[in-house]
């Protein structure tokens, strides 16, 4: 039976979004700085992540609180050995309805096919410029614009319902935003604009590099007609819009801008099983211990259930009044986005 749970803010419990690796194989310089995740840096071990078993426990437990939403990230998450394994267990769970995974696309062509056949259907790739140059410095592996492009053909010939984020940063890569829209547009692909965010302590965020909504929207409208979409689902990230006269889409996630924690139902699990009720947490609640030591489902379910209905979060609320305090938040690449 499932047990709805609401927080302080009177939020209910939707989604979990579970990080299953804290590496990646690119360096984006606005998530995991190529100085500051050097050949020194300390990933996880093995033994500090969670397992498969681990996570299929979690998502269990989570499904019995009012979660019907999984959304597989990292780091990388197509760099976690078998990952199609764990999508097929985490498909079987009574009670989940979507599962969808974020990546940069570069695993794409050799795993779309057993991503697939283990039950995914949704995937939004990330990609933020077209011109490899800029793309290249961005990625901080000087991967081509074209190896995610073939990972998202590849992934459009294998089946799978695509989505693209790109991060727009100013003076980095804005200059590609109409190019970009262009392309998806004309591929039938929605695009998501996502706003430069402050997360974690390293990638040097600071207002001035933010390009809004409104900076993008306009721009937009400068080349394309743009009607308004109704939101799809209580608490839907994206700000939605059609092109006029056509089907596809194109988004908008305006964390910095216009902030969207009154809806915010989502729950995240790092890799190394901590959980967070906000993106922007600075302490995580240590799961790994209680799915270590204790074999009682129930009793794992009411500490989680007693979190949640603690929960009072509202960072970019916060952020947009002007009165976040400046502890240490945890990094992108560990909790997932
Ligand atoms: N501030 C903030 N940003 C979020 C939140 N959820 C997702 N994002 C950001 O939204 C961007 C897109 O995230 P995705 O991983 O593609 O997930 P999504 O947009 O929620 O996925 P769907 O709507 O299910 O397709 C990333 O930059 C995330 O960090 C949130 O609760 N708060
Ligand atoms: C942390 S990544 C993990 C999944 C995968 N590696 C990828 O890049 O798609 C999840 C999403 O967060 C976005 N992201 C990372 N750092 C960000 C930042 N500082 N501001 C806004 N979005 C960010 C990425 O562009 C990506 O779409
Ligand atoms: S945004 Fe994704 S691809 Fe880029 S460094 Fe972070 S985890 Fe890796
Ligand atoms: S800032 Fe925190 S509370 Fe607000 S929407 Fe993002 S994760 Fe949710």
């Amino acid at each position: 039976m499932c047990r709805m749970i609401i927080d302080k803010l009177r939020r209910p419990l939707h989604d979990l979004r579970i990080s299953v690796t804290d590496k990646c194989n690119f360096r984006c310089q606005y998530c995991m700085p190529a100085e500051i995740f050097g050949p020194d840096f300390k990933f996880l071990n093995k033994d500090e992540i969670l397992s498969f078993e681990e996570i299929e426990r979690l998502a269990r437990i989570f499904s019995k609180l009012g979660v019907k939403k999984l959304r597989i990230t990292g780091g990388e998450p197509l760099m976690r050995k078998n990952i199609a394994l764990l999508i097929s267990k985490l498909n079987e769970i009574e009670g989940i309805t979507d599962i969808g995974l974020t990546t940069n696309g570069v695993l794409l062509v050799k795993q779309s096919k057993e991503l697939y056949e283990a039950g995914l259907r949704r995937l939004n790739i990330s990609l933020d410029a077209l011109d490899n140059e800029i793309f290249q410095k961005m990625n901080g592996r000087g991967v081509k614009s074209d190896v995610v492009l073939r990972g998202i053909e590849t992934a459009l010939n294998t089946g799978f319902s695509v989505k693209v984020n790109m991060v727009v940063q100013k003076g980095v890569n804005d200059s590609q935003i109409i190019p970009m829209a262009k392309h998806f547009r004309d591929m039938g692909i929605t695009l998501r604009f996502i706003e430069y965010m402050d997360v974690g302590n390293t990638n040097g965020w600071n207002w001035n590099q933010v390009v809004t909504k409104k900076e993008i929207y306009d721009l937009l409208s400068e080349h394309f007609t743009l009607k308004p979409v109704d939101s799809n689902y209580y608490g839907e990230v994206a700000k939605r819009y059609k092109y006029k006269d056509s089907e596809t889409e194109v988004g908008f996630i305006t964390s910095v801008s216009e902030s969207f924690c009154s809806t915010c139902t989502r729950a995240r699990i790092s890799a190394d099983g901590k959980f967070y009720t906000c993106l922007f947490a600075a302490k995580g609640h240590d799961l790994k211990s209680l799915l270590r030591n204790i074999d009682d489902d129930e009793q794992i379910l009411n500490e989680i259930s007693g979190i949640w209905q603690n929960r009072n979060d509202r960072y970019s609320d916060e952020r947009v009044i002007g009165s976040v305090s400046s502890s240490k938040k945890i990094e992108m690449s560990y909790i997932g986005g």
